[in-house]
């Protein structure tokens, strides 16, 4: 086998991360594991074709043993017993690395993921920054003079890092002249700079592990983490796993997920919006009984939400294992105090309902969010760093429960159609510009949210859902009239046409290609996007 780096870019860092030594170690993670990887992905495709076409799904036969059976995950590491606040981002720019370090959270979910756009900048930069973060030595200058460096009076957060996702590619690295996995450039580059030094200070290597559709996965997880600890020389369960339950194939397979991970595992954390993109892609084509109201009124307490974040308390704490809730989208604004007030209002809702049905600890998106999450949690735990001996025996989800997508409150809208047209075009143009995250009417948007907006519009078209504002159906005439009155909203907006040239009209290429292309289904908006980012 034969590893090359092919980026036309110069990033300072380079040599600091991609060293001949780490290369060989990504190289062996590709020899052992890529053709289990592609296997795996086309289970994926044969998996959704067959739910699209029954427009339903079940708890694996085969696996019944796991479920009924009684067992535990391993005993969680110290450095992880305290999770009840995690505050989530990319490590890129080194600002905001350093400003979630010292956020006050108990962990950093160090984003290479949802929040990160893929660029080889980011991916030096991010890598370079975890690297200075592990040895506590990051610290960095604004160009306005603003000095950032990492707090020395408090324990700064556990970094728990999640790579990308099985699906994505890596096209600055090439493995026998095909691309890299981006899963395995992510991980196989954190762990081989970073495994040794975090073990020894007892706080990693931690992963989350994203956008699991089959136990298998997990296996194949559980398989290159335990091949890593023995090539560097690591105890056995050293590295530890949560991972995100955010498809819907994935709901079904919680225990056995664990099971898979269990001398690795950490928890599941419940990933509602991958998971909403999973259910409409999954079954974007069974009927209109899975056409969901506007994004905005699919909240947490919709029936089968709730059905989902219930079986994921319940298995996890009958496992042993961490329960993590998921990402309330409201983002405050230092410059807007209503803004702020109503987020604080939003985010302590969801995290109070959160830390009542028994999660362990959940996400926040923003600095300023971190302590009310913690004060919501720490009213549930009292003294204790978790609750995870809390059983919810109390809780019965049944197939039915997870899928009864048809009975959510709400409807479908023009002014919904618009709105996803909207973000899904100024998503798309950021993530190019090389933002994997940003803030769009006060709520924060990513690669997750962004594949709600333009799957839902698909299914849309594909159903002829007929608004309920305007009673006209939604046909492929009406979303790109509807596209191009966005599109220049946005660019009026934006002023700015250089940026808009260079982002954003590329941007609204891809979101039209995607939505109007109704014969096919593009499985991510970031595979065309990745194609053209920088
Ligand atoms: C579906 C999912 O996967 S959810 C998880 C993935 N998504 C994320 O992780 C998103 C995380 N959040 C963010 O990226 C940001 O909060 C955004 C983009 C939404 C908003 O960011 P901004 O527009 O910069 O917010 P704002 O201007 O209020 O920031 C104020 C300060 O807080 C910092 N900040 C904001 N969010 C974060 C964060 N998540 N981590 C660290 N620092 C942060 C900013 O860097 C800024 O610092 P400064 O004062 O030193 O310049
Ligand atoms: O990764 C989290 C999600 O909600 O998606
Ligand atoms: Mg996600």
């Amino acid at each position: 086998m034969a590893i090359t780096v092919n980026s036309p870019y110069e990033v300072d860092g380079t040599d600091l991360i991609v060293t001949e030594e780490a290369l060989q170690f990504v190289e062996e993670l590709h020899a052992r594991f890529a053709t289990t990887r592609a296997d795996l992905l086309k289970k994926r495709a044969v998996a959704q074709e067959e739910a699209a076409q029954t427009g339903t799904m079940d708890f694996p036969a085969e696996t019944a043993q796991v479920r009924s059976g009684d067992w535990v995950v391993a005993e969680q590491p110290e450095s992880l017993a305290d999770r009840r606040v995690e505050i989530t981002g990319p490590p890129v720019p080194a600002k905001m690395a350093i400003n979630a370090l010292n956020s006050g959270a108990k962990v950093w979910l160090a984003c290479l993921e949802d929040a990160l756009s893929p660029s080889w900048r980011n991916l030096i930069d991010g890598q370079k920054n975890l690297y200075e973060a592990a040895r506590g030595t990051l610290a960095f200058t604004s160009a306005e003079g603003k000095e950032y460096s990492l707090r020395e009076d408090v324990p700064l957060p556990v970094v728990v890092v999640r790579p990308r996702g099985w699906h994505l590619p890596e096209k600055n690295i090439a493995v026998d002249g095909e691309r890299a996995i981006g899963a395995l450039v992510d991980f196989g580059l954190h762990f081989f700079h970073n495994a040794k030094v975090l073990s020894e200070k007892g706080t990693g290597p931690f992963y989350y592990l994203p956008k699991l559709e089959h136990y298998l996965e997990a296996r194949l997880w559980n398989d290159i983490f335990t091949f890593a600890e023995e090539r560097l020389g690591i105890a056995h369960g050293t590295v530890r796993a949560t991972v995100l339950i955010e498809t819907i194939p994935a709901a079904f397979q919680m225990d056995e997920i664990l099971y898979e991970l269990r001398d690795h595992a950490s928890g599941l954390n419940a990933g509602r919006w991958d998971y909403l993109f999973s259910i409409i892609k999954y079954f974007r084509a069974s009927g209109s009984d899975f056409v969901l109201p506007d994004r905005a009124q699919v909240s947490m307490t919709q029936p089968f939400m709730r059905s989902y974040t219930e079986l994921l308390v319940k298995t996890c704490h009958r496992r042993g294992a961490f329960a993590m809730g998921g990402m309330a989208a409201f983002i405050p604004n230092r410059r807007e105090p209503e803004v702020t007030a109503r987020a604080i209002e939003k985010v302590r809702d969801d995290k109070s309902r959160e830390a009542q049905d028994g999660f362990d600890g959940s996400w926040v998106a923003h600095p300023d969010l971190v302590e009310l999450c913690s004060e919501e949690f720490s009213k549930e735990l009292g003294d204790k760093a978790n609750q995870i001996d809390r059983q919810r025996d109390d809780v019965d989800v049944s197939a039915e429960d997870l899928l009864n997508i048809g009975a959510a409150q709400g409807d479908v809208t023009e002014h919904g159609v618009r709105m996803n047209l909207y973000v899904a075009v100024y998503y798309t143009a950021v993530w190019l510009s090389g933002n994997g995250a940003v803030a769009i009417h006060n709520l924060m948007e990513d690669a997750a949210t962004a594949e709600i907006s333009r799957s839902q519009v698909w299914q849309q078209i594909h159903n002829g859902t007929v608004t309920a504002d305007t009673e006209v159906p939604i046909t492929t005439e009406l979303v790109e009239k509807l596209l191009g009155e966005e599109v220049d909203r946005l660019r009026e907006e934006i002023n700015d046409p250089e940026a808009f040239g260079k982002y954003f009209e590329p941007a609204a290429d891809i979101v039209k290609e995607l939505v109007l292309t109704t014969d096919s289904y593009e499985d991510y908006l970031t595979t065309p996007a990745y194609e053209i980012l920088r």
